[in-house]
C-alpha cells in the first residue's frame, strides 16, 4: 500500500505501549498526596496525549470539581507545578507495573529494522522516562532516535519533533508515515505533510467519528498489520 517509506515515526502512550493504568495510578497516588478524592481510572485516561503537565492539570481540576472544591478554572500554576512534582515521583517508581507493549509492538520494530526502514518515537510524554520504560521492556535497541517534549521547542502538535527526527536520517515527509493513536498525531502528521496510519486500540482515535476527523492513510487494528502495508 504504502512504497518508498524509509522512516517509521511512532507515537508512544497509546501506540506502541499501554500505559494507562500505571499512568492512572501515579495521578492517584498524587491526588491522595493532596487530600483530594480520586478519579476513575477511565475518566484519567482520556487526559493523555498531551504530555505529563497537561495530564496533571486536568486530573487536578477535575477532582477539585468533584470534591466541590470551587471553580476548576482557578487552578493555578503553582498548584499545578507542586502536583506535578508529587506524580513524577509516583509515575518513576510505577512506570513499569503494568505497562506492556501492545501486541505485535516488538515484532512491528524488529521487522522494520530486518526490512531496512528507520525507526522513531516522537512523544509528549517526559523523554528520560520513556526511554526507562523501553528499556525495560526490551526494545530501546530497536528505536533510533527518540524526542521527548524536552529535546525540541514546541511539542506535538506541532509538526518540530517530527522534521527532527527526519533530519536525522535525511528523509523527506513523503518518505516517512507516522502511527499514532490521539488527535494530537493526527495534526502533528497533518501539519508535518507526513501521511497517518491510526491505530484503533488507543486512547483517542478508538471511534468511527474520531477516525473520520483524523484523516488517517490507513487504520491499523494491531500494530503489526504496518509490516503487511510496506511490504
Ligand atoms: O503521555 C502523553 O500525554 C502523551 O504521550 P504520547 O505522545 O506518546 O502519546
Ligand atoms: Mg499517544
Amino acid at each position: 500500500m504504502f512504497s518508498g517509506i524509509r522512516v517509521v515515526l511512532f507515537d508512544l502512550d497509546g501506540t506502541l505501549i499501554d500505559s494507562k493504568d500505571d499512568l492512572a495510578k501515579a495521578a492517584n497516588l498524587t491526588l491522595a498526596d493532596l487530600g483530594l478524592p480520586s478519579l476513575p481510572p477511565a475518566q484519567i485516561h482520556r487526559f493523555i496525549g498531551n504530555g505529563t503537565r497537561v495530564l496533571v492539570q486536568r486530573t487536578l481540576a477535575a477532582a477539585r470539581e468533584r470534591d466541590g472544591r470551587g471553580d476548576p478554572a482557578a487552578l493555578c500554576p503553582e498548584d499545578v507545578d507542586g502536583a506535578l512534582a508529587i506524580f513524577r515521583r509516583h509515575y518513576r517508581e510505577h512506570c513499569l507495573d503494568q505497562t506492556r507493549l501492545y501486541p505485535g509492538a516488538g515484532r512491528t520494530l524488529a521487522g522494520l529494522r530486518d526490512a531496512g526502514v528507520h525507526r522513531a518515537v516522537v512523544t509528549n510524554k517526559d523523554g528520560e522516562l520513556s526511554r526507562t520504560i523501553l528499556a525495560g521492556l526490551g526494545v530501546l535497541d530497536l528505536v533510533e532516535v527518540l524526542l521527548g517534549p524536552e529535546d525540541v521547542i514546541h511539542r506535538k502538535p506541532h509538526p518540530e519533533p517530527v522534521f527532527r527526527a527526519l533530519d536525522a536520517f535525511g528523509a523527506r515527509p513523503s518518505e516517512a508515515l507516522l502511527v499514532g493513536d490521539s488527535p494530537v498525531d493526527a495534526e502533528t502528521a497533518r501539519a508535518a505533510g507526513v501521511p497517518l496510519c491510526a491505530v484503533t486500540y488507543g486512547y483517542g482515535l478508538d471511534n468511527p467519528e474520531a477516525l473520520a476527523r483524523a484523516g488517517a492513510a490507513a487504520v491499523l487494528d494491531r500494530l503489526d498489520d504496518l509490516l503487511d502495508l510496506l511490504r
